[in-house]
């Protein structure tokens, strides 16, 4: 295995760039590959989504990307280095779909969890003023409210806030919005490519919905199963205007989604 700063032909300005990796799980004695031969460039600032079969690989490639799980083979960089450089200059935020918050602190509390377990912060920015983040994620007149309290879309928003206090510079999302009612997810994407312009934070976001991948990504990255493996990597930013934003029902985003639709059910035949 390589994680090398300088591996291979990567394109400066990548927050994340990837080249012939495979990843997956050790079994016994050898491994279980899950994903090979991945080449991948997402830039800084960049919001790229991920779309694939279940079982494919998607929270796995963002596990080897936070640093939770070595690579099999090939070589992976984040922000110019191995990603467990990022991951100890506290360089990654994670949001998962079930938000865990724990039921006996507030909101606020839930937030500045990071600063309770942060341990030091040296050469780390300052972090994010908790009302700052409030006031960022919809949660002002929230912040003493226990999670019981609170509707899904709340809980998962107080989870994006927790991740962003400690200005991450790449942000990982597994289907944060999955759980979600079509209406709520619809306004939080809107809110995360607000978010995600104010901050220039990198994203990477799993998904099981084309249209939400259509929506919020400047890139596409499009997984297949049998053997797990990049199928294509679809570029929307010539559709999106220079807020990354585009209208849903527009022709040409209608037919990109048709498109990542075919490429899912060709992905998933075994
Ligand atoms: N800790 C683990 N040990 C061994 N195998 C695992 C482990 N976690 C996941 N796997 C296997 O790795 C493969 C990829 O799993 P992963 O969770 O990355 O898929 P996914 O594309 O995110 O799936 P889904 O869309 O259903 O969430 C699956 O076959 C899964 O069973």
């Amino acid at each position: 295995m390589t994680v090398a700063p300088d591996s291979g032909n990567a394109i400066s300005g990548s927050a994340i760039s990837a080249r012939g990796l495979a990843i997956g799980y050790s079994h016994g004695a050898g491994a279980l590959p899950v994903l090979d031969g991945v080449d991948l460039d997402v830039p800084a600032g960049g919001f790229l989504t991920i779309l694939g079969p279940s079982g494919c690989g998607k929270s796995t490639l963002l596990r080897v990307v936070a640093d939770l799980l070595a690579p099999l083979a090939g070589a992976i960089t984040v922000l110019g280095g191995p990603p467990a450089q990022a991951r100890a200059r506290r360089d990654i935020g994670f949001v998962f779909q079930d938000s865990t918050l724990l039921p006996w602190r507030d909101v606020r509390g839930n937030i500045e969890l990071p600063l309770l377990v942060g341990g030091g912060r040296r050469n780390r920015p300052e972090p994010m003023a908790t009302d700052e983040l409030l006031a960022l994620l919809g949660l002002a007149g929230l912040a003493e409210r226990m999670p019981d309290q609170l509707s899904g879309g709340q809980r998962q928003r107080v989870a994006i806030a927790r991740a962003l206090l400690s200005r991450p510079r790449i942000l990982l999302m597994d289907e944060p919005f999955g759980a979600l009612d079509e209406i709520t997810r619809d306004r939080l994407n809107d809110e995360m490519l607000a978010l995600w312009r104010r901050t220039g934070t990198t994203i990477l976001f799993v998904t099981h919905s084309i249209a939400e991948a259509a929506y919020l990504g400047q890139q596409v990255l499009v997984l297949a199963a049998h053997p797990g493996r990049v199928q294509e990597i679809v570029d929307l930013r010539p559709l999106k205007d220079s807020d990354g934003r585009c209208d849903r029902d527009a022709p040409e985003i209608v037919a990109v989604a048709a498109h990542l639709r075919r490429l899912l059910a060709a992905g998933s035949a075994r």
